[in-house]
């Protein structure tokens, strides 16, 4: 069984961040790790609290994991901190981690920002040149390119500034864009290539970024290329979406065992 590791933040009521990726990596099949970044107090209403992890202890958590453990693919999601962000970044120099996916996880769906202001830059610099695929939401990328998205050649455009930072791949997802497709845009620094769905109306959408990379970095990990990853994450999330459920008052979470319950 091949292993992957997120490098995340805790949530709460289970929809997005390290519980998310551990369920989706439980339903690929693949042996899930975990180091926490920051421990929320979050439901599907919102987030109420955000208690930061020492880079010290994310350090030591990385460390305990690649000195003992082969590491076949690895998902970071949120890092709230520049010091969180660089520990994660020189780390993973030092155990030369491949097939590294970073979601850019900047502000919750209930709108928390979970990425410090003055640490999008940190991002930019430090964790981004470690990428193997960035995956940015619509926002992320207006954010990292400083311009407004809002077709597909905006999309466009955006994966192609973002590449620049030094990722290899670049998928800017389109699960905001205002359309009846959801379009995710891969650029490999040469060509783009499309991964459409028709868009499922439902209001459950908590931790969708988080699942899909996620399940990219389970398709990595065990050995598809990727462009063969994308298109089988797509297809993940899209049947996580549609079989997503009420739990709670708001906004409910993706299904990662809908095949068994
Ligand atoms: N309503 C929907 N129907 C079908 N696919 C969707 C829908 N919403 C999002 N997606 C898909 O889900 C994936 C995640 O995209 P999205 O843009 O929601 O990420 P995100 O905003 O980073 O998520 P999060 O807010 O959970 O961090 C993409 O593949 C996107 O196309
Ligand atoms: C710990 C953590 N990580 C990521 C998200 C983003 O997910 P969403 O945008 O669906 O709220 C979140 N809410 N919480």
């Amino acid at each position: 069984m091949k292993h992957a590791l997120t490098i995340a933040g805790s949530d709460s009521s289970g929809g997005a961040g390290i519980q998310a990726d551990l369920k989706a990596f439980s339903a690929l099949g693949v042996y899930g790790m975990s180091v926490i970044t920051a421990v929320t107090a979050q439901n599907t209403q919102g987030v109420t609290g955000v208690q930061e992890i020492t880079p010290d202890m994310v350090a030591a958590q990385i460390d305990a994991i690649y000195t003992d453990i082969n590491v076949d693919g690895v998902k970071i999601g949120m890092v709230s901190s520049a010091e969180i962000i660089k520990v994660i970044a020189e780390r993973l120099h030092t155990y030369e981690a491949d097939k590294v996916v970073i979601d850019t996880v900047m502000v919750s769906k209930s709108g928390c920002h979970l990425l410090k202001k003055e640490a999008k830059d940190s991002l930019k610099k430090h964790l981004l040149p470690r990428a193997y695929v960035v995956t940015p939401n619509i926002y992320e990328a207006e954010v990292l390119v400083d311009s407004k998205i809002s077709n597909i050649e905006e999309m466009k455009l955006a994966a192609k500034e973002i590449h620049q930072l030094g990722a290899k791949f670049v998928i800017v997802k389109g699960g905001h864009l205002d359309d009846e497709t959801c379009a995710d845009v891969l650029f490999d620094g040469d060509e783009y290539h499309l991964f459409n769905s028709k868009r499922i109306n439902t209001q459950h959408t908590h931790g969708t970024g988080c699942t899909f990379s996620a399940a990219l970095a389970a398709f990595l990990a065990q050995g598809y290329d990727v462009y063969e990853s994308t298109s089988k994450a797509k297809e993940y999330i899209t049947e996580a979406i549609r079989h997503s459920f009420a739990v709670g008052k708001g906004v409910g979470p993706t299904h990662h065992f809908y095949k068994y319950y």
